[in-house]
């Protein structure tokens, strides 16, 4: 039997950090996508397989343990867990496919977690659906990193764009937002856990300054919302610039994120901002019309993806 499932990588809009602190925030799901793929195994042991990033490792799935075959380690943990979880330790075959850059901010593991379970369940012939699926691959991100917002394995399973309100509701846009993205990234990513701890420290040293920020983050925020819901591009663009600024206040911005995002805007973007934690990682910038000259722009010292948002969210099916 052949146990297929895939998802997709997010980016946040608008509101990280100061979502932290009970603001809103408005993430997406993006048409990058984490494929995993399990068989029956032909020995008897549990091989887990990422060519992209050339990961093999045997999996001792008893003891979430592995044996390291090649690559460096690090997302095979959400894999194991998810076993350890669910599995019945029967060998099997696991391979995943990513068109997702792992470890950038543009919430690689989460994706890797909520296809990694759909293509167990699948296999598994377990019943299962979105709303228990995302509470499920929340679990498994908050056992493997200690902290995890559910925003990430939220998108990646329920795919669209989601609001998330100041009292925690989740509202999915129900708009149709196929506009061009350029995302630019490099491979240092910052610590999220640290960049969170830096900021909270930063607000208790200057409440007086840092405080109101967070508050005009979530009321930026909430009027990104409108922007969107008009499909006002331009306004989406400036309130991205000003989110930008903010960010840049609260010290998560680095020499590449702000080098990639005046970059995109130099060649026409019509606003760009660090999407994610900060400290190394993602900046995404909005530019219909100049996708090209945006992404030759950032290409020139780092990394590029041409995305659009997408409605589609996990997927999954079984060949018997
Ligand atoms: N080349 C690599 N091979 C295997 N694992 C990697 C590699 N690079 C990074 N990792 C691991 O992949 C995981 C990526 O998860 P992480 O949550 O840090 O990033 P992300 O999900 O892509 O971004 P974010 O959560 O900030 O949106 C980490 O456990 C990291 O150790
Ligand atoms: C920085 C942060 O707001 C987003 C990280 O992708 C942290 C979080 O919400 O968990
Ligand atoms: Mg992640």
């Amino acid at each position: 039997m052949i146990a297929k499932a895939s998802a997709p990588a997010k980016t946040i809009l608008f509101g990280e950090h100061s979502v932290v602190y009970g603001e809103p925030a408005i993430a997406g799901a993006i048409n990058k996508r984490a494929f995993i793929t399990i068989k029956d195994s032909e020995d008897d042991r549990t091989i887990f397989r990422a060519p992209d990033i050339g990961f093999e490792a045997e999996l001792l799935t008893r003891e979430k343990k592995y044996i390291l075959l090649k690559g460096k380690p690090g997302i095979i943990r959400y894999i194991l867990e998810v076993l350890y979880t669910l599995h019945d330790h029967t060998p099997i075959d696991i391979t995943l496919n990513s068109q997702v850059p792992i470890g950038s901010g543009l919430g690689s593991s989460a994706a890797v977690t909520v296809a990694m379970l759909a293509a167990l369940y699948r296999y598994h012939n377990i019943r299962f659906n979105k709303k228990s699926l995302a509470h499920d691959a929340h679990m498994i991100e908050q056992a493997v990193q200690g902290v995890a917002s559910p925003l990430d394995t939220l998108v990646s399973t329920y795919g669209g764009l989601v609001y998330l309100s100041r009292n925690k509701k989740v509202e999915h846009f129900n708009v149709n937002f196929n506009v061009p993205f350029v995302v630019g990234y490099t491979t240092k990513h910052g610590n999220t856990g640290k960049m969170v701890k830096d900021v909270k420290n930063l607000k208790t040293r200057n409440p007086k300054i840092i405080n109101p920020v967070i508050t005009s983050m979530g009321n930026l925020t909430n009027y990104a919302k409108q922007a969107i819901l008009k499909r006002d591009f331009n306004k989406i663009g400036e309130l991205m610039n000003i989110n930008h600024g903010f960010l840049d206040v609260i010290g998560v911005n680095t020499l590449e994120l702000s080098r990639m995002v005046y970059n995109a805007r130099e060649a026409g973007a019509i606003g760009s901002k660090t999407t994610g934690a900060g400290g190394g990682g993602s900046i995404i910038a909005l530019c219909p019309g100049k996708v090209e000259e945006v992404a030759k722009a950032i290409a020139r010292d780092d990394n590029v993806l041409k995305i659009r948002f997408t409605r589609k969210g996990v997927s999954s099916r079984v060949y018997k």
